[in-house]
């Protein structure tokens, strides 16, 4: 099977799951929870996370994503960039409260497969992808950021993979997608210590490629990202870029629900329950 014919395809429960109207938001009309925009100068699709106050990650969030995804898709648009509409976060990852306290198993195996289906979209993109990453990243806002093509970031913000220090696994897609972008030795060391990294040393990894001081350098240096595609066939760049990442998709589209299994059991289970409950409190505590 080719390869656009796979991003479109998953299994029959996958689908039953992705297209039913269950846990739909009923105030998704009153609140777009992801804005786009057009930068007249450019012709660059603006896309802004805008779940106040921190951006985290629901089940909703996910699904107008891909909603908004799949328009950019069928618009042909010349490139996108990811940004969020919160005061110094871009995403604060996973909505925990979707994780936490026991959820409900039949909303946590949609909302998986939504975060399986965000990741494949970003990831597998055809058009080009920057991540304006203007505010802290931790967690699922990193699998955001390093999902896109190429990062560029404001100073004095963290991003990283936090899981392990909670008692939690990142699954292979997310291990692999930073492997895709730092040498394995550095991902490991990063995933395993779980530390969130300043701009400045995410930039001398690796992480991010560039680091700006404003909203109008990020524009910029997101042109000349753009503008070293102007010369390259629309189909063939796309086609060489799905070929690089096929087999990371390939993988997490024949396994999804086996994927969502896993995970739900190991959120399930009393002891992980507990550290989050603990995680969780003490990013409330932090405050008082
Ligand atoms: C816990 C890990 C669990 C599971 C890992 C699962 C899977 C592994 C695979 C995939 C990768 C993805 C994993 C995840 O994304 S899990 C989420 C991990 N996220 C974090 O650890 C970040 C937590 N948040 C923060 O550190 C700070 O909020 C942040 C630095 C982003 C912003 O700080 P700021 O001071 O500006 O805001 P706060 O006052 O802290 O937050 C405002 C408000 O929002 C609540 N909040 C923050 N983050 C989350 C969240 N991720 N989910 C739900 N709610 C969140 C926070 O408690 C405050 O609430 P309130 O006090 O009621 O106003």
């Amino acid at each position: 099977m080719n390869f656009s014919r796979l991003l479109k395809t998953t299994s029959a429960l996958t689908s039953r799951w992705l297209c039913s109207g269950r846990f739909q938001s009923t105030s998704a009309a009153a609140q777009k929870l992801v804005d786009v925009s057009v930068d007249s100068k450019t012709g660059v699709s603006i896309v802004s996370l805008n779940r106040k106050p921190v951006n985290s990650l629901s089940l909703e969030l996910f699904k107008e994503f891909c909603g908004v995804m799949d328009d950019l898709e069928s618009e042909k648009v010349r490139g996108m960039i990811l940004k969020s509409s919160c005061d110094n976060v871009f995403s604060s990852g996973l909505d925990i409260t979707e994780l936490y306290p026991h959820p409900d198993e039949d909303r946590f195996h949609a909302f998986w497969l939504w975060f399986q289906e965000t990741w494949i979209k970003l990831y597998g993109s055809s058009f080009p992808t920057v991540a304006f990453i203007n505010g802290h990243a931790p967690a699922g806002g990193c699998v955001l950021a390093i999902s896109c093509e190429y990062r560029i970031m404001l100073p004095y913000y963290k991003i990283g993979l936090n899981e392990a220090p909670v008692g939690i696994v990142a699954p292979d897609w997310v291990v692999n997608s930073l492997k895709s972008v730092l040498a394995s030795r550095k991902a490991e060391q990063l995933l395993t210590s779980g530390r969130l990294l300043d701009t400045q040393e995410a930039f001398d990894i690796g992480l991010i490629d560039k680091i700006v001081n404003n909203e109008e350098e990020a524009l910029a240096r997101s042109e000349e990202f753009f503008s070293t595609f102007d010369n390259v066939p629309k189909l063939a760049r796309a086609l060489t870029k799905q070929q690089v990442r096929k087999n990371e998709i390939s993988k997490l589209i024949k396994n999804r629900s086996n994927d969502a299994k896993l995970f739900l059991n190991h959120i399930l289970r009393p002891e992980t329950q507990k550290i989050i409950g603990s995680y969780f409190k003490s990013l409330k505590d932090r405050k008082k």
